[in-house]
């Protein structure tokens, strides 16, 4: 084990700590193709939803040896848990980013990509980026969670901004109390560009994985509010409300990302 410690909540939550980011991706990568492996062997397929940002650059690891060779990418399924409305072209586009940094170096079967699609409004790309999914639920390429009316995916991965944001769900949004949806849009991030295209809390927590990927000392104090519950509106920051009801939840943080943490925080 590369992390220099680990610690669960009473809720659940599990935080793993490295020492930095290059061992953060060497445990990341043996983390995915673990919970693939154990997907593929159960259910022949494996459901991952990618976020953008720095955890593109973080699964690095899983392109190269022995994961090129031992992973069964062939069994594997890609989802987006957020997007930006904008062309796939343009450097925002997480879907960009995780072609180039991940996508492009790895055998996945091009239809097992389910890209969100930018050629239309963020509405309608929420809308039929659901039905995409509704239809692959209904095949049972992507399972039906038995707790609620979600979809099932074998592992979410997820980022945290500096405000405590995960995927495209920011601080005091109206999108965080959506609960018929599975996937919606937002026209006002407030970290541009505004328009957006989001899983929401209900299928984020319906996953049974999920892995919230932090690093950088920029982000220090949000992890301590995080982890703590202490601090302004902490409980209702969006990376406090990844609670997976039936699944798991593992944090993976790096020293300088973990750096305002005294050990306290841990009920
Ligand atoms: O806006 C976004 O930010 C988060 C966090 O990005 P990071 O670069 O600070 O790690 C990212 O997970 C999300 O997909 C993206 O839309």
């Amino acid at each position: 084990m590369a992390h220099y410690g680990a610690k669960k909540q009473k809720d659940g939550r599990e935080f793993r700590f490295y020492e930095n980011t290059d061992d953060l991706s060497t445990e990341l990568a043996e983390y995915i193709a673990e919970l693939s492996e154990a997907a593929v062997k159960e259910c022949g397929i494996f459901t991952l939803a990618l976020s953008g940002g720095s955890l593109i650059s973080l699964m690095r690891k899983l392109c190269g040896a022995p994961y090129t060779r031992t992973v069964d990418w062939a069994k594997w399924h890609i989802f987006f848990a957020d997007e930006q409305a904008v062309a796939k072209s343009h450097p925002d586009s997480n879907y960009r980013l995780a072609k180039e940094g991940f996508l492009s170096k790895v055998p996945i079967i091009p239809n097992h990509l389910h890209a969100i699609n930018y050629t239309v409004s963020a509405e309608q790309a929420a809308e039929d980026y659901e039905f995409v999914i509704r239809q692959l639920v209904r095949t049972r390429v992507v399972c039906a969670s038995d707790v609620s009316d979600c979809p099932k995916f074998d592992l979410i991965l997820l980022g945290m901004g500096r405000d405590g944001h995960v995927a495209s769900l920011f601080p005091n949004h109206p999108v965080l109390n959506e609960t018929e949806a599975w996937v919606t849009f937002v026209t006002n991030s407030p970290k541009p560009p505004p328009e957006r295209i989001t899983f929401t809390l209900p299928v984020i927590n319906s996953a049974s994985h999920v892995a919230v990927i932090v690093t950088g000392s920029n982000k220090a104090e949000t992890v301590k509010f995080v982890i703590s519950g202490i601090g302004p509106e902490c409980s209702s920051l969006p990376a406090n409300l990844v609670q997976p009801i039936n699944g798991k939840v593992v944090w993976f943080l790096d020293r300088a990302a973990a750096s305002k943490l005294h050990g306290s925080e841990f009920s």
